[in-house]
């Protein structure tokens, strides 16, 4: 008799190998898929769990919602949106006959067609939806989702700009230094109404109905609609997440943002200078991005509305990192771009609170932000273990170069940019504190990337020192990957950013005094830019010193230091630090040529000076003590 042996028939082995009671293939796949509970936002504010609706009722809800927030304003008929993605129809039979859609005379093409709403998806499906529909989107070899943003790879500050009115005319800060770029009521609508045909024109759009800010009595409800799978999984991990049940109360956003930035601008539009725009009506509480892909727009777009909303609350926003100790005690960390707020705000041995965008309220400091997005570029295990592991499924890395076969990341590879980012949900970081609240700070730390190489290390600020350094908002990178460029750039940009804020730099400068003098807080400036010189002879100060420096803050042991002070900027360093090499603590020491080192020192001086100009005709809180008391807290020239 002929053996089978292991390629038999085992269709015939009932035994201990049960088989699946379906009929057809579909009905084996329909097994598959677990019905979820239902994630569905309404459109009133009673809460849905008194309402004991049932779910064919709210999802009618949910898309009443979301076709408001899609409806042409200029047409009378808004879009058909119907749930779910359209490639999925054929699996799932007659779908359509159940959408409630009220009989109107077409007055358009567009009011024909359905757009089908993809809500609040989860990762698995965000990942399903770009890999099928995205070119550009890969797994890597740790499971993160690779993306590219497209023709841009970093946020246009020239593009950006905020609705004139009545009301903002009066209330925020124009002009000279402002990133606040005018426009009118009349061209956002344009470019609204641009913005909302794109999205509708397509069978599918994202949306996102998520928070800001942990601090639960000033939370604001923000809804992204885009057109990429990419946006929707970066605010998804950027934004705070809600629980079913809180998505079920969600109700009618504070906030939304219109993404549609694979489509450009008009350029016969009234403003328009590019094809790029986004543009900010606060009236409207809506934001619209054309022109580009970059996600980072919105991530900072919500930050300007929360520079808005929340000083009216007496609330103050920063562009800071903050972390917490064992005992208690946080830390804010201040800086431009690139000078170390992500990767020193994550700590192994203290919990992260946030790394980019915080409240500092009455009761103490909340994250804005339910997600961190950190530079990857020359990321390494060795120095960034916690950020190198978050990298990981549900993570979005932009703009990264890998190996096509193995899908290995190649960190140090800048072929796309500079500018390569990683953006996941901040539970990734192990020692994260959940909720991202906590206590008033107790040091506030300004960054600055130093490539003049002439600022010390760390110094000790006089609270009017501080403020002097915040309204500077000081860093020196050097420009981009270019050759040649041997010459440091400076870079001033008020409360470390300017880019976000909405009101005049003093206005937030006098809250963080106040803060900072109630209760008690200590500055410092730590440079984690050059020593030995400026870029091309020095080098950037090592990671591992300035994490000591840190720790040597956090701890309290500096603050009881040996101080000397240096000359021209009037800085209090310390003579010793435990575990950095106490020739680097005073640049001088570390300058081969001396002439060079004073030379130097005199030149970024100025540059200090020439920038503060702009600000020495403002008054800086409720007495002009403190104004004065700033502006004499910086360099001296004799
Ligand atoms: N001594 C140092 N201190 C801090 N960072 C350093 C140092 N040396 C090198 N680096 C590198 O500098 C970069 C700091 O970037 P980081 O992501 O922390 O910027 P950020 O302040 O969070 O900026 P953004 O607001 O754009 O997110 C990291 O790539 C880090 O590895
Ligand atoms: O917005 C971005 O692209 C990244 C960021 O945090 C910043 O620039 O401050
Ligand atoms: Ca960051
Ligand atoms: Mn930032």
């Amino acid at each position: 008799m002929p053996t089978t042996g292991n390629f038999g028939n085992h269709d015939d082995e009932q035994g201990d190998r049960p088989t699946v009671r379906v009929h057809t293939i579909d009905e084996l796949h329909s097994l598959q898929r677990k019905r979820s509970a239902p994630t569905t936002p309404r459109g009133n504010a009673q809460p849905a769990s008194s309402l004991n609706l049932s779910e064919e009722e709210r999802s009618k809800m949910q898309l009443e919602s979301i076709s408001a927030s899609l409806a042409s304003l200029t047409r009378g008929s808004g879009p058909k949106v119907v749930r779910g993605d359209p490639a999925a129809r054929r699996f799932e039979g007659s779908r359509h006959a159940h959408v409630p859609v009220t009989p109107t005379i077409a007055v358009s093409d567009s009011a024909l067609k359905f757009t089908h709403v993809l809500y609040n998806l989860s990762p698995a499906e965000l990942y399903e939806q770009a890999i099928k529909y995205e070119k550009g989107s890969f797994i890597t070899s740790t499971g993160a989702l690779a993306t590219l943003s497209g023709a841009k790879t970093g946020r246009c500050p020239r593009d950006k700009r905020v609705v004139k009115d009545e009301l903002t005319e009066n209330e925020l800060w124009w002009g000279k230094g402002s990133p606040n770029i005018e426009m009118d009521e009349h061209s956002f609508m344009v470019n609204r109404e641009r913005a909302v045909d794109y999205l509708n024109s397509l069978d599918k759009v994202f949306v996102n109905d998520q928070f800001l800010n942990w601090d639960l009595e000033n939370r604001i409800k923000v809804r992204i609609v885009s057109a990429r799978a990419y946006h929707s999984l970066f605010m998804h991990n950027m934004c705070i997440r809600p629980t079913p049940e809180e998505l079920e109360d969600f109700g009618t956003p504070d906030f939304t943002i219109y993404n549609a930035g694979q489509f450009p601008c008009n350029r016969y539009t009234h403003y328009m200078t590019s094809s790029t725009s986004i543009d900010l009506n606060l009236a409207r509480k809506e934001m619209v991005i054309l022109g580009t892909q970059y996600a980072g727009e919105m991530k900072k777009g919500l930050f300007s509305v929360m520079h808005y909303l929340m000083p009216k609350r007496q609330i103050l926003s920063l562009h800071s990192g903050c972390n917490m100790g064992k005992s208690g005690d946080v830390a804010l960390f201040f800086g431009l771009s690139g000078t170390g707020k992500t990767t020193l705000s994550t700590d192994h041995n203290r919990f992260l609170i946030g790394d980019d965008e915080h409240c500092w309220s009455e009761t103490g400091v909340s994250n804005i932000e339910g997600g961190c997005y950190a530079k990857c570029i020359d990321l390494s295990r060795e120095n960034e273990p916690d950020i190198w592991n978050a990298i990981k499924f549900g993570t979005v890395v932009e703009n990264v170069v890998f190996d096509e076969h193995f899908r290995e990341v190649d960190y140090a590879d800048k072929s796309v940019t500079e500018n390569t980012r990683a953006a996941y949900p901040i539970e990734y970081i192990p020692n994260v504190k959940l909720p991202c609240v906590g206590p008033h700070p107790k040091n506030v730390i300004l960054l600055a990337c130093d490539a003049f190489g002439v600022l010390p290390p760390v110094s000790k600020l006089s609270l009017s020192q501080t403020m002097y350094h915040f309204i500077s908002g000081y860093t020196a990178l050097v420009a981009g990957t270019e050759e040649g460029i041997k010459e440091p750039q400076a870079t001033f940009s008020a409360c470390f950013g300017a880019a976000f804020i909405m009101l005049h730099p003093t206005k937030y400068a006098a809250m963080l005094s106040e803060k900072m003098q109630n209760n008690g807080a200590t500055g410092w400036l730590v440079n984690t830019g050059w020593s030995g010189g400026s870029y091309g002879t020095g080098s950037r100060i090592k990671l591992s010193y300035t994490r000591k420096i840190i720790d040597s803050i956090h701890s309290g042991d500096l603050l009881n230091a040996e101080y000397k002070k240096t000359e021209i900027f009037g800085l209090e360093i310390p003579t010793e630090v435990e575990g950095v090499n106490s020739e680097i603590l005073d640049p001088e020491n570390t300058w081969s040529d001396k002439e060079a080192y004073k030379e130097t020192l005199l030149k970024l001086a100025g540059l200090f000076k020439n920038n503060f100009e702009t600000f020495t005709d403002y008054q800086i809180g409720d007495s002009n003590n403190l104004t004065q008391e700033i502006l004499a807290a910086g360099p001296i020239i004799d």
